[in-house]
């Protein structure tokens, strides 16, 4: 059966928010209301696992409207007694920081509820990767009954006083409401380029992720798995395995140690 498509131009969103629900109801009511805009749109979610404050709110809305929920959390959160239990697809990582870049590799596009420092601390990695162009993907904030306007405010500080480039200002798109959001990050959908002029280009992220493969073999990779995966089959997991014992079948020992290791590496 054909599965049924996005009718928006984000295929799975990115939602970073609190493992709290905060004080007011106007919080989760904006939880839920985001889930239900990302239903409507039949756009799939990628967020921190977990039942746990807005995080367990968002993610049954969206499972039970029918949409993909992956859920990426680190071994250490995965007791119940912590994250309680997550609905949808659950995939375990080593630590928080692998949990932020599968997030960013998983979601076309990212958003941010009210939270706390765990949902600022995501909410300003994804815009600083933004802005040294390790991703080209749409940062929006939900800014739920101005919850978020002392930080808006504060990067408008920055950017009067010379440490954020006014450009950059634009990364952050920023709504009070989902429907409104999510309207003005399809508007802007990569409109924004950020400039490039000191730092290093997307490709070279990717290459510096990858470490020291040879230059062909990992635009092959790329080639492959990219296609893999926007065609929904099989995505070439143990690539980097095989490219690996080729270029070392002079010296294969070396690679045992890897073929041991890789199973345990996997996030799924
Ligand atoms: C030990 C403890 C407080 C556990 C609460 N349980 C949690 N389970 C899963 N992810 C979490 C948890 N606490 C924080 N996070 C991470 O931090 C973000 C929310 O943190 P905060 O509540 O805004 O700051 C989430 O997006 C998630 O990535």
């Amino acid at each position: 059966m054909e599965e049924e498509k996005s009718s928006s131009k984000f295929k799975r969103v990115c939602v970073f928010c609190g493992s709290n629900s905060g004080r007011r109801k106007v919080f989760s009511d904006a939880a839920l209301e985001l889930g239900n805009e990302l239903v409507r749109r039949k756009i799939d979610l990628v967020y921190g696992g977990g039942s746990v404050g807005l995080m367990g709110l968002i993610s049954q809305t969206v499972y039970d409207g029918g949409c993909n929920v992956l859920g990426i959390i680190p071994k250490a959160l995965m007791p119940f007694e912590i994250s309680g239990e997550t609905v949808g697809q659950v995939r375990t990582v080593l630590d928080m920081h692998e949990r932020k870049a599968e997030m960013a590799r998983e979601a076309d596009a990212f958003i941010a509820l009210p939270g706390g420092y765990g949902t600022m601390e995501e909410l300003l990695e994804m815009i600083t990767w933004s802005h040294l162009g390790i991703h080209k993907k749409t940062v929006g904030l939900l800014n739920v009954d101005g919850y978020y306007n002392n930080l808006l405010a504060l990067f408008d500080n920055g950017v009067e006083e010379g440490f954020i480039k006014p450009g950059a200002r634009h990364i952050i798109v920023s709504a009070s409401t989902a429907n409104e959001l999510l309207e003005k990050m399809e508007d802007i959908w990569q409109q924004y380029t950020p400039s490039h002029e000191h730092v290093a280009p997307h490709e070279s992220w990717q290459m510096e992720q990858l470490g020291d493969y040879p230059k062909q073999v990992i635009w092959l990779f790329y080639g492959i798995q990219g296609e893999a995966k926007a065609e929904g089959e099989i995505v070439f997991d143990n690539f980097p395995i095989l490219v690996w014992i080729v270029f070392c079948d002079h010296d294969w020992w070396t690679t045992m140690p890897w073929v041991i290791l890789w199973p345990n590496l996997k996030r799924e």
